[in-house]
């Protein structure tokens, strides 16, 4: 089963010119790349929130996120009533922003106020949703490689769950809840065999990858009666993440059936109701607005909800609560990052045709995705309006790598010059959390336009910062 391609590289680096969309004009919408907050003044830059993206340049610099807080805020309150509602005859269900797309004190805030929970993956993402103030008890541990210190600090925070991932870490998990007196509150992830997602890297519950307990080699079941056999551990629930940036809703019904029919198993074998299911995150967005309609959150939860109660009424067994864990359709078209263009070089093609390279201050210290998935992406004129003719661009980073590409092909106005303000959309997700020194430079602030105006929520780093770290 698998979803979308999109996220592959589907293009050489050089071939001949095509025609490539322009980025879509912001119309308000949150269907769109633009966050609900973006518009066009009469003179033609864009604003968020009202604020003016020049100014917002001048006074921060670039490059630089620029994160609108009340779309943020809609999507995670979305989330949130959408889930309510739609698991409201059933068990119910809980909302875990996964903080792996984006995490920082003032996100972790946002999203804890408008009902959601939190899923970590490192020591590093529990410590910041700690110091937000979200308690233990709504935070999540993931990891494929935990150490006994992340065990540890969870434990002691009083995590809501941590999530295993191999039959050693049942072990690992055992012996800290054992050493501290804690009993560990222990979800399994399990990988269904189901093969979905953007890109291959991305792609996370089939066979040959490094994650989760697989069902078909027995090791799932075989994890599940460890964890009844251990004392200090208490099975609550049952995991499942089949991959990102998923268009396709299809995948989520094979790998809750096969979630469910494990549960269904385990009840009969040994009389334990495993009172939790977590169907992952992965559900898509729109990047280029060319990728046909990305699932709403009312629309994911409705079938999700279906899914669960068909299966359960086909097995016989009481519904669990749900849970899920999208990051990327939370947070993703939230952000812009906002460049300055410098070098503007027309290059000749092989088979005829120019295409434009514009350099911008930026790149693939900033978003890896492209250089990594081959992510397309799409950029528009920030600091004015054109009326120039369009032709086929490529926005490029200023990084020692041919490969350092913010957008592939995009139409931009001939007369894009130096000095230029141009905004990248959709860059919310995996984007400053995959931020990179690479070359040694400073990885970018992160702004938060909201009702208090524009303000750094993650300031950016000088160069002093990465002398700072040299030892000599
Ligand atoms: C275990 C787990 N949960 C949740 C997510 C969040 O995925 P997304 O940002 O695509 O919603 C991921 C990343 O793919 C993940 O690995
Ligand atoms: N980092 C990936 C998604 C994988 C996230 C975690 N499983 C991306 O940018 O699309």
């Amino acid at each position: 089963m698998s979803g979308t391609e999109h996220g592959d590289a589907r293009e050489p680096l050089s071939g001949p010119p095509e025609s490539p969309p322009a980025a879509p004009e912001p119309d308000g919408s949150t269907t769109g790349v633009w966050s609900s907050g973006v518009s066009r003044s009469a003179d033609g830059a864009l604003r968020v929130g009202g604020h003016d993206l020049r100014t917002v340049a001048a006074e921060h610099g670039t490059p630089a996120y620029v994160l609108d807080e009340p779309d943020l805020r809609a999507r995670a309150r979305g989330y949130a009533q959408a889930f309510g509602s739609a698991f409201a005859d059933l068990a119910g269900a809980d909302v875990y922003y996964a903080g792996k797309a984006f995490l920082s004190v003032a996100v972790a805030r946002w999203v804890h106020e408008e009902g959601l929970r939190i899923d970590t993956s490192t020591g590093g993402e529990l410590a910041v949703a700690l110091r937000a103030g979200v308690p233990g008890a709504h935070l999540g541990l993931h990891g494929n490689n935990k150490s006994a210190s992340e065990v540890r600090t969870a434990l002691e925070a009083g995590v809501g769950r941590i999530v295993v991932d191999s039959l050693a870490e049942v072990e690992l998990v055992a012996s800290v809840a054992a050493e501290t007196g804690l009993r560990a509150p222990v979800m399994l992830r399990v990988t269904t065999g189901v093969h979905a997602g953007g890109h291959e890297f991305i792609a996370t519950a089939h066979e040959d990858q490094k994650f989760g307990l697989s069902l078909a080699s027995g090791a799932a079941r075989e994890a599940v009666d460890a964890v009844l056999a251990a004392p200090a551990l208490e099975l609550v629930g049952l995991h499942s993440h089949i991959g990102s940036q998923i268009l396709d809703l299809g995948g989520f019904e094979v790998a809750a059936r096969a979630l469910l029919r494990l549960r269904a198993e385990v009840a009969a074998t040994t009389g334990v109701l495993v009172p939790e299911v977590d169907l992952g995150g992965g559900y898509g967005v729109a990047y280029t607005g060319t990728e046909g309609t990305p699932p709403t959150a009312p629309q994911v939860a409705a079938a999700l909800a279906d899914v669960v109660a068909r299966a359960c009424a086909d097995l016989g067994t009481p519904a669990p609560r749900i849970s899920v864990e999208p990051g990327r359709s939370i947070v993703g078209p939230t952000t812009l990052t906002l460049y300055t263009v410098g070098t503007v070089k027309p290059v000749e093609l092989d088979g005829g045709g120019q295409r434009l390279y514009v350099s911008v201050d930026g790149g693939m210290s900033d978003n890896l995705r492209p250089a990594l998935y081959g992510a397309t992406y799409t950029a528009a004129l920030a600091s004015r309006r054109s009326a120039a003719r369009p032709v086929t661009a490529r926005v490029v980073g200023k990084h020692c790598e041919s490969g350092d590409i913010v957008v592939h092909d995009v139409a931009l106005p001939a007369d894009v010059r130096a000095g230029d303000l141009l905004a990248v959309p959709v860059t919310g997700a995996y984007g400053r959390s995959m931020a990179s020194n690479y070359n040694l430079v400073p990885r970018p602030p992160v702004l938060a336009v909201g009702p208090a105006g524009v303000r750094a929520i993650v300031r950016g780093e000088t160069v002093a910062d990465l002398l700072a770290l040299d030892l000599g």
